[in-house]
């Protein structure tokens, strides 16, 4: 059999990347190891934690919110099992999904794990696949902690986090980063002590100070305990219990602590294992990735690579945009992907979204700014929905009044975020959003004020 390009790996990179080059008229095959497509992002990782998210911010509003309007009755009871049967029916739906894309658009998927031969041929167990173009989609897997013992049963990553017996009294999350605080979250609401040990002395690094600060408070609230500044050590499990022992840095004193669960969320690592990359001579970076040029190919002719394998940031979005340009770069077009406008967001409550450049990065830069700010306090729908934490910041240009970063921690921040997005992909100023007429009452208008401040004035501040 013979293609004009084999995607290896069914993440939203390879399974994007497969569908748009078949819409393009390419010959395609996608190669997944996996009994179902979809990757990490389907399988283990964004969709199965938005459904535990989303089940368990509705038990933490039941049991918050509900009788402030009148709804009163029996408090509901978590049925665990059942929470994680919703959670695999959900993912089932959307692997299915993506198999009926497979199936419409004429990519074939080849069941197994690939190993590339050499530029042009691919080997899936016995067979051997002929193509003009290879495309390395391999994913990431959880970075290994040194001392820490996944067992993944009492000392877990975020997939066996996904999948514990029963919910744990007490947890002990290892990194105060996105899946450590989305998991951290799940838990909290499901009633467990969550103990999350940070190496820095903030939580989520590399987002807005501002806004990490608002959302450390707001979790703590929550019920989350913080140990900052804090080295982990060692993890170790018994049959039942779990042992983590921390050095903290302001005066190297040891410390332990114990739980039932520890999950280690301390970052991922790109996944290359049994492609034969070294046999190949293809260039990987000192982080472990595999090194392309701004067209995503490799340092050997036909190759190709996307997505969490490759430099970037290691989310899905940027995965499927990643596929989609390297298809019609294949394909002959054009395919571009603007690194400067990829949002990011943390799915807790309040939600976090950011994009474009960060306060921190633009004084490091000295770069003039303005500052856009507006307090979900002031938005009438927050208020209403108990959703008045948080606020909106637009970042712009002191002359030109361009937006160049904007942080939003508050109700559907991940939503919000993209209108902003669009206005940075056009290279909108403030102003033009400022002067966008927006609905009454929505989120949104958060957003609107924001801008506004960027100006003259927000209006309900
Ligand atoms: C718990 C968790 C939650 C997350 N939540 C979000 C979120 O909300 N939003 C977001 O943007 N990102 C999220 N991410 C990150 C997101 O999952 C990744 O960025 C995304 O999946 C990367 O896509 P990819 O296609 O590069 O790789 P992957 O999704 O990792 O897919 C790679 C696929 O390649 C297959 N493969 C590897 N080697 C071979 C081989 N030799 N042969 C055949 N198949 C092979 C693997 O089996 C895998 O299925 C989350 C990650 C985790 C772990
Ligand atoms: N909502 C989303 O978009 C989403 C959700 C989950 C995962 N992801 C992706 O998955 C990737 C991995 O997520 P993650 O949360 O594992 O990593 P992360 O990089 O987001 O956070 C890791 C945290 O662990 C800390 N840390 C590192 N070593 C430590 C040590 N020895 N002791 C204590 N703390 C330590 C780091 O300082 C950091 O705060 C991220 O790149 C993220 O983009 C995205």
């Amino acid at each position: 059999m013979s293609y004009d390009v084999i995607f290896i790996g069914a993440g939203p990179g390879g399974y994007v990347g497969a569908i748009r080059a078949a819409q393009l008229g390419l010959k395609v095959a996608c190669v997944e190891g996996r009994e179902t497509l979809g990757g990490t992002c389907l399988n283990v990782g964004c969709i199965p934690s938005k459904a535990l998210l989303h089940a368990t911010h509705q038990l933490h509003e039941a049991e918050h919110n509900f009788d402030a309007m009148g709804l009163t009755g029996a408090k509901p009871k978590v049925d665990w099992k059942k929470m994680l049967g919703y959670k695999s029916d959900v993912i089932g739906q959307n692997t299915k999904g993506i198999e009926f894309l497979f199936k419409k658009n004429k990519v074939d998927w080849i069941k197994g794990w690939a190993k590339v031969l050499s530029p042009g041929r691919v080997q899936v167990g016995e067979q051997t696949y002929d193509t003009k173009k290879i495309v390395i989609a391999s994913g990431s897997e959880s970075s290994p902690l040194n001392g820490v013992d996944v067992d993944e049963k009492i000392i877990v990553t975020s997939t066996g986090a996904l999948e514990l017996g029963k919910i744990p009294k007490k947890l002990i999350v290892i990194g105060a980063g996105v899946i450590g605080l989305e998991m951290g979250s799940v838990y909290a609401r499901l009633g467990a002590e969550v103990t999350v040990v940070e190496y820095l002395d903030r939580i989520i690094p590399g987002n807005d100070a501002e806004v990490a600060k608002t959302f450390q408070r707001l979790l703590a609230k929550q019920g989350l305990n913080f140990v900052l500044g804090a080295a982990v050590q060692s993890a170790t499990a018994t049959k039942t219990k779990a042992k983590v022992t921390y050095k903290l840095r302001k005066d190297d004193s040891e410390q332990t602590l114990e739980a039932d669960t520890v999950l280690l969320s301390t970052g991922r690592r790109p996944f290359v294992d049994g492609l034969g990359l070294q046999d190949l001579g293809i260039e990987i970076t000192a982080r472990g990735q595999i090194a392309t040029d701004a067209h995503y190919k490799t340092s050997v002719d036909g190759i190709y690579a996307i997505g969490d394998v490759i430099e970037g940031p290691m989310l899905a979005h940027k995965a499927e945009d990643e596929g989609m340009a390297v298809a019609e770069i294949l394909a002959g077009q054009a395919g571009h992907v603007n690194y400067g406008v990829i949002p990011g967001v943390i799915y807790t409550w309040p939600e976090v979204a950011s994009v474009g450049e960060t306060e921190e990065s633009l004084k490091e830069a000295g770069r003039a700014y303005k500052v856009g700010k507006f307090s979900f306090m002031g938005n009438g729908r927050a208020k209403a929905n108990f959703a008045g934490d948080g606020f909106v910041k637009i970042l712009a240009d002191k002359e030109t009044d361009r937006i160049i970063g904007a942080h939003i921690i508050g109700p559907y921040a991940g939503d919000l975020i993209h209108e902003i997005c669009v206005a940075m992909e056009f290279g909108a100023a403030a102003e033009d959003l400022a002067r966008t007429c927006h609905a009454h009452p929505t989120y949104s208008e958060a957003v609107r004020e924001a801008a506004l401040a960027c100006g003259d004035g927000a209006i309900h501040a």
